[in-house]
């Protein structure tokens, strides 16, 4: 019943999986004893030591048809604590039904639906034709390279035969539920700039600073130029390349503070940049070495996060017959998914994309404020159990579906 659905969804909300010391053995026990009380086949796998990644399985009738995948993370962003109304780890359920938890939009939610619709599936007697697998991933919001990144580099995820992928989305404000069929590329880039020491009251050109800031004024411009595309309307926020300054450091530091007559050596500022798959990401490179970062002007880079695959995008029309199953049966539960999308952000599709599989992003939340990665970030508990049933209508169609084809080759 729907007090007991909720309830398994706070108990997964409290296990503190808060990076950058995630409790994932907790997280990983607790979803194995949910996976037993399905009869789901359970694997845990450790790429990594000390971040085991949960691999289930619901057996389908039909082994020779490819299978599909249902994917979800089960680390979360960190927080702060005294910004919230109600603690990020007690799941509390306001007068509203709201419940405020760390994860309850990314995506603890998600990965908790999946598992309480095959319950639902299963009481109604449903059997699978393809099978279905769950993954429950570590290290996502760190980059996902000791989680996805290598699990799909492994020889068992290549013997799993696995066509098609459903990962997180984004909440949306409106009724209709967002999907994503592609996603921005990461770039985290740091510019340092160097340059000779002097007077505070000196004019002198190729100091340290002033490099720097003639590079910050280019990529403002350039910032500028891409926000005016999503300005003008008609595209979306994932369409377009986001440039953000998230960090400068520069000054000579003293016991009273900054020093105010130095000019200072070094100095560097941090760029948190996004670039969509149609974008010409080798041509900002060279711009990123000829403009932002030249050495001729004593300036260099580092990516501290670069997604240098292929940025593959999933068809999401009537070519794929996988779009369809997921759109038809999103109305069969009553409700509609928005044109589709990029997603402005990353997400492990990334890597499943690259290593040739169909992936959409979705997180079945509507009519609620986006709160991932915000302060009290909540779930309202009959939006929560509604996507139950969202993922109910949607993991039967996938499940039914027995074409052979139906692989990204094929498409
Ligand atoms: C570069 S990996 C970081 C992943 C994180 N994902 C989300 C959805 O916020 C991000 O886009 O910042
Ligand atoms: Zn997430
Ligand atoms: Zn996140």
């Amino acid at each position: 019943d729907d007090d007991a659905i909720v309830s398994r969804f706070q108990e997964y909300l409290r296990i503190d999986t808060v990076q950058p010391k995630p409790d994932y053995y907790r997280a990983v026990d607790f979803i194995k004893s949910q996976a037993k009380s399905l009869s789901l086949e359970s694997q845990t796998i450790e790429l990594v030591e000390g971040k085991p990644l949960l691999l289930l399985k619901w057996v389908g009738s039909d082994p020779t048809l490819p299978a599909f995948l249902l994917n979800s993370h089960t680390d979360v962003v960190p927080f702060e604590e005294s910004k919230w109304t109600h603690h990020p780890l007690h799941a509390h359920i306001d007068h509203h039904g709201n419940i405020y938890a760390r994860g309850s939009q990314d995506m603890k939610c998600v990965g908790m639906q999946y598992l309480e619709a095959i319950r639902k599936l299963q009481a109604s007697g449903f059997k699978p034709i393809r099978s279905v697998y769950l993954s429950f991933v570590p290290d996502e919001e760190i980059g996902g390279h000791d989680g996805v990144e290598k699990f799909v580099e492994s020889q068992l995820f290549k013997s799993l035969n696995i066509a098609v992928v459903l990962d997180e989305g984004l909440t949306s404000p409106t009724e209709s539920y967002r999907v994503f069929y592609g996603e921005r590329s990461p770039w985290w880039l740091v510019i340092k700039a160097k340059g000779p020491p002097g007077h505070g009251a000196k004019l002198y050109d190729n100091s340290a600073m002033e490099n720097l800031l003639k590079s910050i004024e280019s990529i403002r411009r350039f910032r500028a130029s891409q926000f005016d595309l999503l300005k003008a309307g008609g595209i979306g926020e994932g369409d377009v390349v986001s440039v953000n300054i998230n960090f400068l450091k520069a000054g000579t530091p003293s016991p009273t503070g900054f020093v105010m007559n130095l000019q200072p050596s070094e100095a560097e500022a941090g760029f948190d940049i996004r670039i969509p798959p149609n974008f010409d990401s080798e041509a900002l490179e060279r711009r990123l070495v000829e403009e932002w970062a030249p050495a001729a002007r004593n300036m260099s880079f580092e990516f501290k996060q670069k997604f240098s695959g292929k940025q593959i995008v999933t068809a999401a029309d009537d070519s794929n017959p996988w779009w369809s199953l997921l759109e038809n049966a999103v109305k069969e539960a009553g409700s509609r998914t928005s044109k589709p999308e990029i997603f402005p952000a990353s997400t492990d599709a990334r890597y499943f994309r690259e290593a040739g599989l169909l992936a959409f992003g979705f997180s079945p939340i509507s009519k609620t404020p986006g709160l991932l990665h915000d302060h009290n970030e909540y779930l309202g508990k009959d939006e929560y159990l509604k996507g139950i049933d969202v993922y109910v209508s949607i993991i039967k169609a996938y499940a039914s579906y027995e074409s052979k084809s139906g692989s990204r080759d094929e498409l």
